[in-house]
C-alpha cells in the first residue's frame, strides 16, 4: 500500500495542476485542428454564368461561360462550359424574313436554359454580337439589318436570362477581343508574359492582331487599340479586312474570272471534273462584288474545275492590291502593318480548313505545304467525294480554294516567310474553350479583367491555418515546460546521502 502511494506522489502527471493544464491543452489542440480542417474542407463551388451568341456571317454559335462566384476578378478562371451551333445560316441571311432569324436561335437558347442552373438564370448576362455578315447587310440595306436585330432581340428577351442587347461589333473590336481571348486562356495577361498574336478567318472578314515592339500606334492610329490589363500596358495592332473572309474572297475570285460575262469558266481552284451551274445574280449579290457585275451577262455560267494550285494562287493574288501604300509598310490594299511579331494562334476557318487538309503542323516546311496542296487540288473531284463520304459537298468543293487562299493570305498578304510560318499555330480550343472573340467580349463587358493586378494574400488559406496550428502547439509545449518548477518531482530536492 505505502509503496503504491509513494509512486503516486512521485509521478508528476498525477498532480491536479498538470492534469488540468494537460486537459486544457488537449482541448485547445483539438479545437484548433477542428477549425483548420473545417476551414479547408472542400465546399461545393458556386458558379456564375454568362452567355454570348456569335452571330457570324455563315452561322451563329452560342457559348456558355462559367466562373467561381466569389472570384470574378481572377484571370484564367472563366471557362467555356457549353457551346451550341445554331442550325441553318447566319442571321444576315434572313434579311427578307427577319422573324426567322429570331426563331433560328430558339433551340440553342432552350439548351442554354437547361445548362445554366435555374436559380442563376436571372443574373446570367446574355449578349449577341454580330460580325461581318451583318456589317455587309447594314451597308447594303440598313433597314433590313435593323429588322433582323429587332426580331433577334424580341426572341432573346423571351428567355429568363439578363439580356444585354444585340449589336454589330466593329472590325477593331472583333480583332482585339479575339486577341484578349487567346491571351487570357493561355494565362499570358496576368503573368505579364509575351503575348500571342491572333489570326481569325471568318466567312466574310478576317482579322490580324498582334503586339509589335516597334509599333506605338502613332502610324495609322485606326489600327491601334490600347489596353491596361493586370497592371500591364498593351499597344495592340489590329486590322479587320471586310470582304476577305473565305466566302467573300471566293466571290471576289469568281468575279475576277467572270469579268467578261462568260457562259463557262475553267477554275484552277476547283478539282478537275467538278462542274456546277451557277447564277450570276447570286454570285454578285454582295456589296463585296456587286459593283463588278458584268454589264451584259447571261443568267448562269458553268463553273468547271481544273485543279491547279499555282494558277489558283495567281487568281487569289489578283484579289489583293499591292500597288499603293502610304505608310512605311503595308500588308495589302494600302493597309498599314508593322513588322510581324509572333507567336500567332490562327483559329476559326484557318483551323477548319487546315485541319481538314491535315496541314495544322506548321513545322512542315512551307514548300512541302504547297506541294501537298498542289497534289490535293489536282485530285479529281470524283475521288475527293469518294474519300470523304461524310463531308458536306458544299464544304468539300472549296477546300482546295480555301487552303490556297490561307497560304496566299499569310505569305503574300501578311508577309509571313518560310521561317516565320512556323510561328503560327492552327488552333481550335485553348484549355477547353474555343478561340474566338466571344470570351474577350464578355470579359470586357463584365469588367472581369482589372486594369491593375489584384492584391493577393502572401499565403494561401491552408498555409495560414497550418502555420497558426503549429505555432499554437509550440506555444503550448513551451508553456508546459515553463511550468516545470511546479511539477512535484521537480520541486523535490535530490537527497544527498
Ligand atoms: N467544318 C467547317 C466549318 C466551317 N467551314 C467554313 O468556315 C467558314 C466560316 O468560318 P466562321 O469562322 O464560322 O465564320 P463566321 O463567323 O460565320 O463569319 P464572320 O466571322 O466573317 O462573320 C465558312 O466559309 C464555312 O463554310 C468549313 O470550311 N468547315
Ligand atoms: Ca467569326
Amino acid at each position: 500500500m505505502s509503496a503504491q502511494r509513494e509512486m503516486k506522489e512521485k509521478n508528476p502527471w498525477h498532480t491536479p495542476v498538470t492534469i488540468i493544464i494537460t486537459v486544457i491543452g488537449v482541448i485547445a489542440i483539438v479545437a484548433l485542428v477542428t477549425v483548420a480542417v473545417l476551414q479547408n474542407r472542400p465546399v461545393p463551388q458556386k458558379y456564375k454564368y454568362g452567355i454570348v451568341l456569335d452571330a457570324g456571317s455563315s452561322h451563329t454559335a452560342l457559348y456558355i461561360y462559367a466562373w467561381p462566384a466569389e472570384k470574378d476578378n481572377n484571370t484564367g478562371r472563366v471557362q467555356q462550359t457549353h457551346s451550341c451551333k445554331v442550325k441553318g445560316k447566319g442571321i444576315s441571311s434572313y434579311a427578307s424574313e427577319p422573324l426567322k432569324a429570331g426563331e433560328s436561335l430558339k433551340l440553342c437558347m432552350q439548351e442554354a436554359e437547361q445548362k445554366v442552373p435555374r436559380k442563376r438564370h436571372h443574373q446570367t448576362p446574355l449578349y449577341l454580337g454580330a460580325t461581318a455578315g451583318m456589317r455587309l447587310l447594314n451597308m447594303e440595306n440598313s433597314k433590313a439589318s435593323e429588322k433582323v436585330f429587332q426580331a433577334v432581340g424580341a426572341a432573346l428577351q423571351k428567355f429568363p436570362f439578363s439580356y444585354q442587347g444585340a449589336r454589330i461589333l466593329s472590325g477593331q473590336e472583333e480583332g482585339a477581343f479575339g486577341w484578349v481571348t487567346v491571351n487570357y486562356l493561355d494565362d499570358r495577361l496576368k503573368q505579364g508574359l509575351e503575348t500571342i498574336g491572333a489570326l481569325d478567318l471568318g466567312g466574310a472578314s478576317t482579322q490580324i492582331s498582334f503586339v509589335s515592339d516597334n509599333y506605338d500606334g502613332s502610324e495609322s492610329p485606326s489600327n491601334s487599340v490600347t489596353f491596361r490589363l493586370y497592371g500591364n500596358d498593351y499597344n495592340l495592332y489590329t486590322h479587320s479586312f471586310l470582304c476577305y473572309g473565305k466566302d467573300q474572297v471566293l466571290r471576289l475570285a469568281l468575279a475576277h474570272q467572270t469579268q467578261s460575262g462568260p457562259t463557262t469558266i475553267l477554275d484552277p481552284c476547283f478539282h478537275p471534273g467538278y462542274t456546277e451551274t451557277k447564277n450570276y445574280s447570286v454570285l454578285y449579290d454582295s456589296p463585296c462584288v456587286s459593283d463588278r457585275k458584268p454589264l451584259e451577262d447571261p443568267v448562269t455560267f458553268i463553273h468547271n474545275g481544273q485543279g491547279n494550285f499555282q494558277q489558283c494562287q495567281e487568281v487569289v493574288k489578283s484579289v489583293f492590291n499591292f500597288t499603293t501604300c502610304k505608310y512605311s509598310q503595308c500588308s495589302f490594299n494600302g493597309v498599314f502593318q508593322p513588322h510581324l511579331q509572333g507567336p500567332f494562334g490562327a483559329f476559326s476557318a484557318y483551323y477548319f480548313v487546315m485541319n481538314f487538309l491535315n496541314l495544322t503542323d506548321t513545322s512542315i516546311p512551307l514548300e512541302t505545304v504547297k506541294e501537298k496542296l498542289t497534289s490535293y487540288c489536282a485530285t479529281p473531284w470524283k475521288e475527293i467525294v469518294k474519300q470523304h463520304p461524310n463531308v458536306k459537298l458544299s464544304y468539300l468543293a472549296e477546300y482546295c480554294f480555301s487552303g490556297t487562299y490561307i497560304i496566299t493570305l499569310l505569305t503574300e498578304g501578311y508577309n509571313f516567310t518560310s521561317k516565320s510560318y512556323s510561328d503560327i499555330k492552327f488552333i481550335k480550343k485553348i484549355k477547353g474553350s474555343d478561340a474566338g472573340w466571344t470570351l474577350g467580349y464578355m470579359l470586357n463587358l463584365t469588367n472581369m479583367i482589372p486594369a491593375e493586378a489584384p492584391d493577393t494574400p502572401p499565403l494561401p488559406h491552408a498555409g495560414y491555418v497550418s502555420i497558426v496550428t503549429v505555432m499554437a502547439l509550440l506555444l503550448f509545449i513551451l508553456f508546459i515546460v515553463s511550468l516545470r518548477p511546479l511539477w512535484p518531482s521537480c520541486s523535490k530536492q535530490p537527497q544527498i546521502v
